[in-house]
């Protein structure tokens, strides 16, 4: 495996962020913005706010499959490039209302790749998920290894369904037209919170671990429950590849300039640290950042849930991508910060 090409940072054009009112676009726009590169941020706030959107983002409110309106944005702001992180992303809500996701992650998907192509755009970069791999390693055969790119794309559910055929119709888009190139990043478990805490996670229906857990030290729940401690892990709680969202980030910077240095090129790759943390590790992880203990308890396994998730990831010798924020005390820590100054920042009082 050799190093991609790249183009020079200085030379990134204008790009169009979708999702960019949610919690990874908002911190790829700032990546972006840092670099002195010029953001529009596309995003209709059924699920992200208008907070988030870096003060240096030219912010539209709109969708992604609007044609007419991408055309209109890639035309006026010169648009080479585009980062598409707008998607639901509840495999919950996908088991019970699928036909909205392959509308939203796969429909529209389309429609802004379309859009990008009638547009000349060359570079599209679209966040995939280790939801794709299903069950992963989690077999008798292969044990709980890091599952490789090439593991097989088995989604257990619509979410990762949406996903995976997404990345399908992408692969065949590139084929079909020249100096068009794609990427699909696959992302294990996304947290922390910008270092500076100009954005972060803030659900409207949160149901991650990390930030559950900042919920119960910030007084905002009662006490966390772990789902399931009998899983054949180290401690027996499920075990995840939490990656921090600033070198996810990262990550996306150097897609883009891959993508721009090589037209007519396909990747895909896997973005985690290729280290696990168990539920009890990163609760521990927090209490000790936080010097308070996290009220917990065990409850019953979740429905879908793999006793372990971690990638194998290919992204360092690829991309010469260099993580900068992999240790788990300090992604707790950017993410318990994050959540004290949102509350603050909001009012709302704890308890
Ligand atoms: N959070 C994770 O751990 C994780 C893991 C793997 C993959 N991903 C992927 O990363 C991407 C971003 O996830 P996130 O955690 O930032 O979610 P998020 O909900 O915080 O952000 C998604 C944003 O997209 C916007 N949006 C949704 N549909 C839209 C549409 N049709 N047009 C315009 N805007 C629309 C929402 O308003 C929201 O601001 C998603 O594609 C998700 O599938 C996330
Ligand atoms: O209240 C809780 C919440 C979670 N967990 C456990 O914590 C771990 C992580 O769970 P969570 O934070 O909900 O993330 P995942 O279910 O691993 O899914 C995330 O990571 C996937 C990629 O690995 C993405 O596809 C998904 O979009 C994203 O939500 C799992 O073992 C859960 O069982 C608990 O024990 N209690």
């Amino acid at each position: 495996m050799s190093l991609l090409p790249l183009i020079p940072a200085a030379e990134l054009p204008p790009v169009l962020v979708t999702g960019g009112a949610g919690y990874i676009g908002s911190n790829a726009a700032l990546a972006l913005l840092d670099m002195g590169v010029k953001v529009v941020v596309l995003d209709d706030l059924s699920l992200g706010s208008r907070g988030l959107v870096p003060a240096g983002a030219i912010f539209v409110e709109g969708r992604a499959g609007d044609q007419a309106l991408v055309g209109r944005l890639i035309a006026e702001h010169g648009i080479g490039a585009i980062l598409h992180f707008a998607a639901r992303i509840s495999v919950a809500e996908s088991v019970e209302q699928p036909a909205l996701y392959y509308a939203e992650n796969f429909g529209e998907t389309l429609k802004l790749a379309e859009s990008a192509l009638a547009g000349g755009v060359g570079a599209f970069v679209m966040s995939s998920t280790a939801a794709v791999y299903g069950n992963g390693p989690n077999d008798p055969l292969r044990g709980n290894a890091p599952l490789p790119v090439s593991a097989p794309v088995a989604p257990i559910n619509p979410y990762g369904w949406s996903k995976a055929f997404a990345e399908r119709m992408l692969a065949d888009l590139v084929a079909a037209n020249r100096g068009f190139s794609v990427a699909c990043p696959r992302y294990f478990n996304v947290a922390g919170a910008d270092p500076l805490l100009r954005s972060g996670q803030a659900s409207r229906h949160p149901h991650h671990l990390i930030e559950l857990a900042c919920h119960v030290l910030t007084g905002q729940r009662e006490r966390f429950t772990i789902f399931g401690d009998d899983y054949p892990t180290r401690d027996g709680t499920g075990v995840r590849d939490y990656i921090h969202v600033t070198d996810l980030a990262d990550a996306h910077v150097l897609l883009l300039r891959a993508c721009l240095a090589d037209p007519g090129q396909y990747h895909v790759m896997n973005l985690g640290y290729g280290t696990g943390a168990s539920v009890t590790e990163v609760l521990d992880a927090l209490e000790r950042v936080a010097g308070q203990p996290i009220p917990r308890h065990i409850g019953p396994r979740r429905a879908g849930d793999p006793a372990t998730l971690v990638a194998a990831s290919d992204a360092a010798a690829l991309l010469g991508w260099q993580p900068r924020f992999a240790d788990l005390e300090q992604i707790v820590g950017h993410a318990l910060a994050w959540e004290r100054q949102r509350l603050s920042a909001t009012g709302l009082q704890p308890g």
